[in-house]
């Protein structure tokens, strides 16, 4: 268990703007000795840390946002060069492949939609290996399984360079509040050195050991999220169907033990049919498929989860991938219900 370590006493608050010259010399002195030009070093002069962010999603935009507004170095590349646009116009640099942000970069994040992505991104043709090297680093804050992270692990230690995974906690909002809370495991001198980056995104941060138990963490908390919000939607349309107000449902939960800030916010809109997305239903339907592998690989037995699963494998089937996964409550609709017992 030692390794399971809380490590929010490292915290280090929100930096100053621009990013600190402090941070730049801790950063340069254990990641990157391309960091520092030897023009600037006899001078004494620090360049801040070059930092890459490749995928610019819901999650992946606030959070090179905030590290933007923060004063950092900031190379972007997403696949659809136009979400790139807005960042660029707010002072980040492009580049148009992962190979190129990672060979012009200290350290690259990625936030990608899922295992394949995050794979191809890394280790495909154009992918960050290509660009790594020592002195360098790769962080993946994307959902993925233990066994792609522990690939990608592979492919970026290969080079020479460090790997952190580190998906996060926490949505669209916590995304844009620089909230988030990092799951991280890997090479641990890449975390101290990241953390500062991290504490612009978020507000605290684990690191769990071994490459992929950050990614373990982070599934079992989504599966545990996704039965949550099935169990939720069951209980609104059965108060609606009893002639309950489902309002007052979502009331009386606020006030007792099983209160979560996720019935608060979602409920509202989930009761008037509105699912305006902050975590797509795709992407819960992904993370509750990943976390049922994991339980397989442990002849761990988990049917509430697998129950869920099935639930949004219906919502997806009828569009509602895109949509907040909070639709999944569409998949239970007597509509649905009917057309799938068929
Ligand atoms: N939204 C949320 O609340 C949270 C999401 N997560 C996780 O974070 C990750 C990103 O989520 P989110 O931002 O919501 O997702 P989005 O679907 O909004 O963004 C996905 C990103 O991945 C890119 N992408 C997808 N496929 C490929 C590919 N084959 N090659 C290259 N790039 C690709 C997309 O590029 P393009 O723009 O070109 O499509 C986009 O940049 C996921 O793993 C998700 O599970 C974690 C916590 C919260
Ligand atoms: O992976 C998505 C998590 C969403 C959340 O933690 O609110």
């Amino acid at each position: 268990m030692s390794s399971l370590v809380n490590c929010n006493h490292f915290a280090i608050h929100r930096l100053p703007s621009p990013f600190s010259s402090a941070i730049a010399t801790r950063f340069s002195r254990h990641i990157s000795n391309v960091s520092v030009s030897s023009q600037s070093q006899q001078q004494g002069i620090q360049t801040p840390p070059k930092i890459g962010f490749l995928g610019l999603g819901i999650m992946g935009s606030p959070m090179a946002q905030n590290l933007i507004n923060a004063g950092v170095d900031l190379t972007v590349w997403n696949r659809t060069k136009s979400k790139c646009d807005p960042l660029i116009s707010l002072g980040a640099k492009y580049k148009s492949s992962p190979e190129q942000v990672a060979a012009s970069c200290d350290l690259t994040f990625a936030m990608l939609a899922d295992p394949q992505s995050a794979m191809d991104v890394a280790c495909g043709k154009y992918g960050v290996a290509n660009g790594m090297g020592p002195g360098k680093g790769y962080v993946d804050v994307s959902t993925v399984d233990v066994d792609t992270s522990k690939l990608i692990n592979g492919h970026i230690k290969s080079t020479g360079a460090l790997f952190l995974e580190a998906p996060v906690s926490g949505s669209k909002k916590p995304a844009e509040d620089g909230q988030l809370i990092f799951l991280t495991a890997g090479d641990r001198n890449l975390y101290q050195n990241a953390a500062p980056l991290l504490d612009i995104m978020g507000k605290s941060k684990f690191y769990l050991g071994d490459v992929g138990n950050g990614a373990a963490m982070k599934l079992v908390v989504n599966m545990i999220m996704g039965s949550m919000m099935a169990s939720f939607s069951e209980g609104l349309l059965l108060c609606e169907k009893v002639g309950l107000d489902p309002k007052v449902l979502v009331e009386v939960i606020s006030q007792g033990a099983i209160n979560a800030p996720m019935y608060t916010t979602k409920g509202p809109s989930m009761i008037k049919s509105h699912y305006p997305t902050a975590f797509p239903l795709k992407h819960q339907q992904k993370d509750l498929r990943l976390a049922l592998g994991l339980a397989e690989s442990v002849s761990q037995s988990i049917p509430i989860a697998a129950a869920a699963n099935e639930l949004y494998k219906v919502a997806k089937s009828h569009g509602y991938s895109d949509e907040d996964f909070s639709a999944v409550i569409e998949a239970l609709k007597t509509k649905f219900q009917n057309s799938e017992n068929q």
